[in-house]
């Protein structure tokens, strides 16, 4: 395992102590959730289930023996677990690197505490560095990157990429992030536009980055 690997393993392993028996889990999407996911495994029959932000997750918590439940057949999360692109410490996040931005923001939202967990190159004073995902509906692809152009932007299709939902990423680079808030409510009200993949309206509770020091947590 690379070491950056291992520093994910170590705050996937830190956010079980946020686990309480008899809880629902929401649990995200990426090589970070997937950690956590090998690591609930062990404690699989103390939780009542897991809602999943994606089919890739969904799998892997069915393969570990895991109940995976609808979002509509549970109240709400007490706990969502999940990885991130990007944090700053204000804990606002780029999240959709691997395309699952929609509904993790659907379980985010539905969640009362988001644990986010990361290694600790993901944290950065501004977001931006990494290319915002923004989930588009397939026939308003050009239109929203027209929009992004405007907004100072420089869009990119992600070629060969269908979301669960059906639709298109358009990853989109060298946006100013300076007002994170500010830029997700603009972006959301693009026509077309499914998801833009900034959580700062919706931020992390908790921040937990694993590093080569052992584990940090902010909250
Ligand atoms: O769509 C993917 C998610 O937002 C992931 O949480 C994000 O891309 C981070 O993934 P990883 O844990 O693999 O770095």
């Amino acid at each position: 395992m690379s070491n950056q690997d291992q520093m994910k393993k170590a705050a996937a392993e830190a956010a079980l102590e946020y686990v309480e028996d008899g809880m629902v889990v929401g649990i995200g999407t990426g090589s970070t959730a997937n950690h956590f996911i090998d690591l609930l495994a062990k404690m699989k029959g103390r939780i009542d289930g897991t809602v999943a932000s994606s089919e890739a997750s969904a799998e892997r918590l069915r393969g570990h023996g895991i109940p995976v439940l609808d979002l509509n057949a549970v109240g709400p999360i007490p706990l969502y677990v999940d990885g991130a692109d990007e944090a700053t410490r204000h804990l606002h996040l780029i999240k959709g690197g691997g395309g699952a931005l929609t509904r993790e923001k659907i379980v985010a939202a539905a969640s009362e505490r988001f644990v986010c967990i990361a290694d600790d190159s993901k944290l950065v004073n501004v977001l931006g560095t990494f290319p915002l995902p923004v989930e588009v509906i397939p026939m308003a692809r050009s239109h929203v990157g027209r929009a992004m152009l405007k907004l100072g932007g420089q869009p990119e299709l992600r070629h060969g990429f269908t979301t669960d939902n059906g639709n298109l990423i358009l990853d989109v680079f060298n946006l100013d992030m300076t007002d994170p808030v500010a830029l997700e409510t603009e972006i959301n009200q693009i026509a077309g536009v499914v998801t833009v993949g900034i959580f700062a309206r919706r931020p992390a509770d908790v921040l937990i980055l694993g590093g080569k020091d052992g584990v940090k947590t902010l909250t």
